[in-house]
């Protein structure tokens, strides 16, 4: 992570990331809340700078068009700190993308297993990758690709039979110590 003295000693940024539905937009909300910080999803932010819904890109121009503009968004679409930036699953599994957010603050994982992601995107067609005939299957698939991405993060954290406040507690302690030790080792 940039030092705290490049970052002018202000709050370095969390970078939630992790597989759908394992609760990086609404932890990241609630956690920002928190820590009085500004919360940004690189989903809405994307939405909002192409006027369209996710679906609406994927089904026009595509999964990898999407990706592209994630990319966009970590390199130049977003402050560099005082922010918990909730990402979208897939954004770290492009080449260079971990390095990219680590190296602008820092990364907590959130995991669940495939059955509660399941219950978690149910009832809800926003994801486009879900909207197939067997989504559990498609879980299990993407998740044994992206796992090793995942495993990249400063904190992995299991969300499974936690609540939301369970686990915005336990990351707002992991981001006070970090970012202390960080603040400590200048
Ligand atoms: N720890 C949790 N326990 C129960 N429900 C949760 C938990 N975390 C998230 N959810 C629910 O799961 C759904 C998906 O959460 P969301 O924040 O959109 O995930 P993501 O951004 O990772 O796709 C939401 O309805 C949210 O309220
Ligand atoms: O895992 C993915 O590839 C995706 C995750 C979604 O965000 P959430 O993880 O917030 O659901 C959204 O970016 C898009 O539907 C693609
Ligand atoms: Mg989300």
């Amino acid at each position: 992570m940039r030092s705290m003295v490049e970052s002018g000693q202000k709050k370095p940024n969390l970078y939630l990331i992790g597989f759908m539905g394992t609760g990086k937009s609404s932890i990241g909300r609630g956690l920002a809340s928190r820590l009085d910080m500004t919360f940004i999803d690189s989903d809405h932010a994307i939405e909002e700078n192409e006027g369209r819904s996710i679906p609406d890109i994927f089904a026009s121009e595509g999964e990898a068009h999407f990706r592209k503009l994630e990319k966009a968004f970590v390199e130049n679409g977003h402050p560099d700190h005082g922010c918990i930036v909730a990402c979208g699953g897939g954004l770290v599994t492009q080449p260079g993308m971990i390095d990219a957010i680590k190296s602008r603050g820092l990364v907590a994982c959130l995991f669940a297993k495939p059955e509660t992601i399941l219950s978690r995107t149910a009832g809800n067609r926003n994801r486009p990758l879900l909207n197939v005939d067997n989504p559990e299957e498609k879980i299990r698939k993407l998740m044994a690709e992206r796992e090793k991405f995942y495993l990249q993060a400063g904190l992995c954290m299991i969300t499974d039979h936690r609540s939301m406040l369970e686990v915005i507690s336990h990351l707002e302690r992991y981001y006070q110590r970090e970012s202390k030790k960080a603040k400590r080792s200048e």
